[in-house]
């Protein structure tokens, strides 16, 4: 198994070196050159399966010979051990034909850890056989980076350096990135938002000496790894509500496009997926795009969703990359027009991408309200994120095939937005009732290359 980049100009690599190396080295993102099939047949098998069982299988021919089965499977149970729910990525309905995904039951309360627990074990294994050490720097709207301190502190071979915007998380998702003591991982406020802090992490990947001089290495979705890990939980809550027998529909919050990007894998490995529907906030570049207006970056609005304030979605260059029919030197192409502001997309690429995506947008107002109401229908708490996927399915779906929205976040991560919406207070889980308490340790940084560089040489473990 073989991954390519985006952009051709990039070394084909094993699953194994496309994890560890992150950013391809022409700016582009690592994709399988080939997507592994599963037939009706295999979907079916997965069936009454564990959610690691489910892993295993799905994920198992994304790794080639990188790792062994026995490793691979003891891997998967220790990723998935520290969930507070059985059944890892349970399902509840909400209505006839529409069901919450809820993936906010592991360590930090949000989807990332489902890939980030897993890649944390990943590196570990692969880092622990080659002897070898990474800094792994990421940037973060909020979860990405609770779930990678999370996943990596204490580790002997890595540090990690985690961006975020200043003043632009909650307190939870701040708190969680800010209050663990372990030495290897940092907590960087940068002075600007998501998107600033996404362009200095492609930045240093893009300056070759820093690069090899740190071993950098990433966790954003920019690592193929942490797409494929999520492309299980598709094939997990379809296949419980009756795939390869019946088709599913998928609605996902939506912000650097890498989860529903995992549902577009799925569904090429074979999964029927019927709608795949994009849900954004305020900040509504993909809808806008997906509905044939061109895809230039305007100004990003804070909101009560703020995981999802992002102007440059990373992955919707792998989108491209497939509706462009995998032409490498469009995408590059695209990418350089982004640069400068924006691109048009062109109407066969338009056309393929409006086959696979729906798309929807859902406004400030409209996701308070969704609180409520949903609170009101069914006595299910959203978070701001999955109160609009919940909005946007609903003014999508078609009632005959079962919808399942995804609640990629625990409402516990936003309660001022939840408390504005419905008034009522979601209390942290047990397990981290102190985190007010806990002290802090974070450092404010300017949105300056080099600045960002000297600090991260300066700190990194020797
Ligand atoms: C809670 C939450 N919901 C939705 C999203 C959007 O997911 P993606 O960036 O994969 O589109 C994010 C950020 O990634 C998030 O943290
Ligand atoms: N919403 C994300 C933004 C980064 O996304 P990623 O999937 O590319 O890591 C966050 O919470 O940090």
């Amino acid at each position: 198994m073989k991954y390519i980049s985006t952009r051709g100009q990039a070394p084909e690599l094993s699953f194994e070196e496309a994890m560890l190396t992150g950013l391809a080295r022409d700016g582009g993102l690592y994709v399988p050159a080939e997507i592994p099939q599963m037939s009706h047949d295999d979907i079916a098998a997965l069936s009454g399966l564990s959610y690691e069982e489910t892993t295993f299988r799905v994920m198992r021919p994304f790794l080639g010979d990188c790792f062994t089965d026995d490793e691979f499977r003891d891997i998967i149970a220790k990723a998935y051990a520290g969930f507070d729910h059985a059944a890892q990525a349970p399902l509840k309905q909400l209505a006839p034909n529409h069901f919450l995904l809820e993936l906010f039951h592991g360590p930090t309360l949000a989807f990332k850890d489902f890939a980030m627990q897993l890649i944390g074990q990943l590196f570990q294994s692969a880092l622990a056989r080659r002897g070898e050490r990474v800094t792994i720097v990421g940037a973060t709207s909020g979860d990405t980076g609770s779930a990678a301190i999370e996943a990596f502190k204490g580790l002997s071979n890595v540090d990690v350096f985690i961006l975020y915007p200043h003043g632009r998380v909650s307190e939870v998702q701040r708190r969680q990135m800010s209050t663990p003591a372990e030495a290897n991982v940092h907590a960087l406020a940068l002075d600007g938002d998501f998107d600033e802090c996404q362009a200095r992490v492609k930045d240093m990947f893009n300056d070759f000496d820093f690069r090899d001089g740190v071993k950098l290495a990433g966790v954003n979705s920019i690592n193929i790894a942490r797409v494929l890990a999520q492309v299980v939980y598709y094939f997990s809550s379809a296949v419980s509500l009756g795939a390869p027998h019946r088709k599913i529909s998928f609605t996902v919050p939506t912000g650097n496009f890498g989860d529903i990007f995992a549902g577009y894998i799925a569904k090429q490995m074979g999964l029927p997926i019927d709608q795949l529907v994009v849900a954004t906030n305020q900040n509504d570049i993909l809808h806008r795009c997906l509905d044939g207006q061109g895809y230039y970056k305007g100004e990003t609005i804070p909101s009560i969703s703020p995981s999802m304030d992002i102007q440059v979605s990373s992955n919707f260059e792998r989108a491209l990359y497939f509706a462009y029919g995998r032409d490498s030197g469009a995408v590059a192409q695209l990418m350089d027009e982004l640069a400068s502001g924006g691109f048009d997309v062109s109407q066969g690429a338009l056309q393929a991408l409006s086959e696979t995506y729906d798309s929807g947008r859902c406004s400030e107002a409209e996701t308070l309200a969704t609180i409520k109401a949903q609170l009101a229908a069914s006595g299910d708490l959203l978070c701001p994120h999955g109160a609009i996927g919940v909005k946007v399915a609903g003014e999508h779906r078609n009632p005959a095939v079962p919808m399942v929205t995804l609640a990629t976040a625990h409402p516990a991560k936003f309660p001022a937005a939840v408390k504005d919406a419905c008034g009522i207070h979601p209390p942290l889980p047990t397990q981290m009732s102190d985190l007010y308490d806990r002290s802090e340790r974070v450092t404010r940084i300017a949105n300056d290359l080099t600045t960002l560089e000297e600090h991260i040489r300066k700190h990194i473990s020797k």
